[in-house]
């Protein structure tokens, strides 16, 4: 009985451009989607399908970095890693990607870092296609706009889109193939089909995904990460099927000092005869630690990010107003508010009487989720108990939508 031996697959992950039309302040494949950098995210999905070699190609000056992401995406295989210093084409980049290559791969799918939620089924079409004896093979997606050849800012020409299609990657090959195409490249190219077709062999396609977008604009980045916080990557090296929604914690705290005009405004309640607090709001604490601890949980900053003394119109607004948009922010993001509590520390005013009633109005403002809300004195001691303030202590849980 003759066994057929299983090719030998290798990918190179080209993460060396900068992004300019990103326009991060670091170079794109570094920039966060979440806690986890593009690289790190387009990498657990290459691990999570069985390969000989993985390349990574990184920008100079950050093959530290890069290799930190490759190790913890690869767990128990990091033997399969290697990190390359790129160069200032993407053409250039998987050149220097295939000159690490092991002597025995067979098949090379070259990825972009950019393209970093691609699911590992396109990997497994692509690399079929090869095994089935094509020369090449890339993802596409159909062209879905109306298409026109535009010169001098006037229509010249309709092109047919069902002669288009949009090419995504992993871009698969023979290695045989693809190394000589780079060798005799005759000119720049934006894919390696490009190049291959240039050398005279033809390259098939296989189903793309939507999800195998590329991420180049600020807009690309938001849609990344509203997919990725509802799908967090699971831990080191673990596998990506069926990805548990995970809920997670948030901890916030304010504080504000007494000194304001008008009423106190704390717990979302109106407190007539008591001291107010002073802010750039209604100074109410309480509020202002629930928007934090949530904020903080669905990991979408904090309170200075979304309602700093920039935004006149959150001036002298009160609970309702900064729980609402807070949820709004959460739902946008794909978030929902499992539980709130939280607790205050303040001389005045009491809440044994008003608790209740506190709780009901910031639950309500926070579309029905339940807040329990408690409150201490501290026996004279600090800020609080000398009377001069109020801190707020909350945590919030939040779930996926
Ligand atoms: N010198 C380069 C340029 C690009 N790439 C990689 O090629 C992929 C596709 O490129 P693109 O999205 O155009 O990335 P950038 O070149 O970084 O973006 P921009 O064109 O906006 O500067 C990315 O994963 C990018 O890191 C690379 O490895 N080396
Ligand atoms: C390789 C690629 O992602 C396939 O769509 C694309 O060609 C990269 O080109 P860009 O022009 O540098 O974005």
């Amino acid at each position: 009985m003759s066994i057929t031996p299983v090719p030998r697959v290798a990918v190179i992950v080209v993460a060396g451009g900068s992004g300019t039309r990103l326009g991060a302040a670091m170079p794109k494949a570094f920039v966060g989607i979440d806690e986890h950098t593009m690289l790190r995210h387009a990498l657990a999905r290459v691990f999570d399908a069985p390969q000989a070699q993985v390349v990574v190609v990184a920008p100079a000056g950050r093959e530290g970095d890069a290799l930190t992401d490759a190790i913890a995406a690869a767990g128990d295989r990091r033997e399969l890693v290697s990190v390359v210093t790129g160069g200032s084409s993407r053409q250039a980049s998987v050149a220097a990607g295939l000159e690490a290559l092991w002597g025995d791969v067979e098949i090379v799918l070259v990825h972009d870092a950019a393209r970093a939620l691609t699911p590992p089924d396109v990997f497994a079409r692509v690399v079929r296609a090869v095994e089935n004896g094509a020369a090449g093979a890339i993802p596409v997606l159909p062209v879905v706009d109306t298409i026109k050849r535009v010169e001098n800012q006037r229509i010249v020409a309709a092109v047919d889109r069902a002669e288009l299609s949009a090419a995504q990657t992993p871009q698969g090959f023979r290695r045989g193939i693809l190394d000589a195409a780079y060798r005799t490249a005759a000119q720049e190219h934006t894919d390696d089909a490009a190049l291959v077709a240039e050398s005279g062999h033809t390259v098939v396609v296989v189903d793309g995904d939507a999800l195998a977008f590329k991420i180049t604009t600020a807009a690309d980045l938001d849609r990344a990460r509203s997919l990725v916080a509802r799908h967090p990557l699971p831990a080191t090296g673990a596998r990506l099927e069926n990805p548990p929604p995970i809920p997670r914690i948030g901890v916030g705290t304010d504080v504000h000092g007494f000194g304001g005009e008008g009423s106190l405004w704390l717990a979302g309640l109106e407190w007539p005869g008591e001291l107010a607090l002073s802010g750039h709001s209604d100074g109410d604490a309480v509020a202002h630690a629930i928007v934090d601890a949530l904020l903080s949980a669905a990991g979408l900053g904090d309170i200075g990010t979304h309602f700093g003394t920039d935004h006149p119109e959150y001036a002298g607004a009160h609970a309702d107003v900064f729980l609402a948009r807070t949820l709004g922010l959460l739902g946008e993001a794909g978030w929902r508010v499992g539980n709130v509590a939280v607790q205050v520390q303040a001389n005045r005013p009491r809440f044994a009487a008003r608790r209740i009633e506190a709780e009901a109005v910031l639950s309500a403002a926070l579309g029905g989720a339940p807040v329990s809300l408690s409150a201490t004195t501290t026996d004279g001691l600090g800020f609080t108990g000398r009377g001069e303030g109020v801190a707020a202590f909350a945590m919030a849980l939040v779930v996926p939508a």
